[in-house]
């Protein structure tokens, strides 16, 4: 697919044809023999980031907490929900937009934060963000980043032929992710920086206060900050950087890079959580700007999110990757948007490996949805055009089965077009 070129005659403003990256695929396979950069099985896509990436950085993608129950658990649930198509229905032209916390997005989807790109193929953040970039996606930057924000945003908006500084629609939309440090001063500097980056949302993880039991990297001893990977956004921030000369005898952080990655993952993995009237020092340093709570899998946090007045959450469990045997969150999401839908904006991740798992997560109440490991998993094995053909295959797909449901825009999707059926036993393929 060649970006933005279609007119949808709605205001004259372009849109990628997503469907049409299907054409695009044949074609390119039936006139020039060339296949896509990488598989676009789902099945498949795991295998050849296995077999493109060192063992230690595919495990910790792969890998999921425990013995990985709440990660299965994820795919199992979206097993459960089948769609009920409608035939002789206007589905043309499809219209796949969203509009979140007053702003209109070209797709539904949204990249996850994923810290330590560049530990995946050095393309890193900029390449994930830039194929972001090319299909209208928001990028969401980690706070373990392996390149500063600043540098992100600049390669994603020269690639649409924008400038980071120029204001306007040109701009790769992206949002910024928070690991939020204790101290207040560091805080007020990143969201600073990610305000002046153009970050429209900040999206605060709130499952991450401390490390998880993650038995592939224990076994293989892989811990990215150890390692002095993820530290990009600390190592670049001038209050962190004062902090530490002022503790460590004048010393920059590149003089003492182990230290220095100890004194940043004290900041954003103390393993203290803040607490709930902690959000109003978030809300006076981000001003009026969304905020988004990510890691929400109850009623009563999601209540409480309302009540604290930020603007949206994410119902995620992080992929599996933080407690295991936590419910898969595509189970609490229709109670969750039930409670609190209609004072908040709710998203979700955790578990979507195609377009049909999309649409199950939008029917049921999701407003978009993050999708992490199967872009990585394209980065990893493809860089770049990987990453972007796993975001173009989903996005097609998405486009795809809208149509084959009978239903022409995102809005349409609801509960009617779902039935849960439960057969049993466990998930044959990979997904
Ligand atoms: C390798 C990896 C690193 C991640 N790093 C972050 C992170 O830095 N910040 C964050 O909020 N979530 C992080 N997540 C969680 C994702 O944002 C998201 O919740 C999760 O990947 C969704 O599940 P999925 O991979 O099944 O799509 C990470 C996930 C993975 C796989
Ligand atoms: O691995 C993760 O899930 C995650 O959130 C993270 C945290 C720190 C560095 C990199 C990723």
């Amino acid at each position: 697919m060649s970006g933005r070129q279609r007119k949808d005659g709605d205001g004259g403003e372009e849109r990628p044809p997503y469907g049409q990256y299907q054409l695009d695929l044949y074609a390119q396979a039936m006139v020039g023999g060339n296949k896509p950069v990488v598989t676009t099985d789902p099945n498949k896509l795991e295998q050849a980031a296995r077999q493109a990436m060192s063992p230690e950085a595919f495990n910790y993608v792969f890998g999921g907490a425990g013995e990985q129950a709440t990660m299965h658990a994820n795919r199992l649930a979206f097993r459960q929900w089948k769609l009920i198509p409608r035939m002789l229905r206007p589905t043309v032209p499809r219209d796949l937009r969203v509009k979140l916390f007053g702003k209109t997005y070209d797709t539904p989807l949204l990249m996850a934060p994923v810290g330590v790109q560049a530990a995946y193929h050095p393309d890193g953040e900029k390449g994930v963000a830039t194929a972001c970039a090319s299909l209208g996606v928001p990028f969401i930057y980690s706070t373990a980043a392996t390149t500063p924000l600043e540098d992100v945003a600049a390669a994603a908006d020269a690639s649409l032929g924008a400038s980071s500084s120029s204001a306007g629609a040109s701009r790769a939309p992206r949002w910024f992710q928070l690991y939020w440090p204790l101290d207040d001063a560091i805080t007020a500097s990143l969201l600073g920086r990610a305000r002046a980056a153009g970050c429209d949302v900040l999206v605060v993880t709130l499952d991450t206060f401390t490390m998880s039991w993650r038995p592939l990297d224990l076994d293989a001893g892989y811990l990215p900050f150890a390692r002095g990977e993820g530290n990009a956004l600390g190592f670049s921030d001038p209050v962190f950087r004062r902090k530490f000369a002022a503790h460590f005898d004048g010393d920059a952080v590149e003089d003492n890079v182990a230290m220095a990655s100890r004194f940043w993952l004290a900041e954003v993995f103390s393993g203290h959580a803040h607490r709930w009237e902690d959000l109003a020092t978030l809300r006076r340093l981000w001003g009026d700007g969304p905020i988004v709570l990510k890691g929400i899998l109850s009623v009563q946090d999601a209540e409480m999110a309302a009540r604290y007045g930020v603007d949206g959450i994410v119902v995620s469990n992080h992929g599996g990757r933080q407690m295991d045997g936590a419910v898969p969150s595509l189970e609490v999401l229709p109670e969750i948007v039930d409670a609190v839908g209609h004072r908040l904006t709710v998203l979700f991740d955790s578990g979507i490996r195609t377009g049909v798992d999309v649409l199950k997560a939008l029917a049921l109440g999701a407003k978009a949805v993050l999708v992490g490991r199967p872009v990585i998993y394209g980065l990893g094995a493809a860089g770049t055009d990987g990453a972007r053909h796993v975001l173009a295959g989903l996005l097609a797909d998405v486009d795809q089965s809208m149509g084959l449901a009978g239903v022409q825009r995102v809005s349409e999707l609801n509960r009617s077009i779902l039935r849960r059926i439960n057969y049993g036993g466990d998930v044959k393929s990979s997904l």
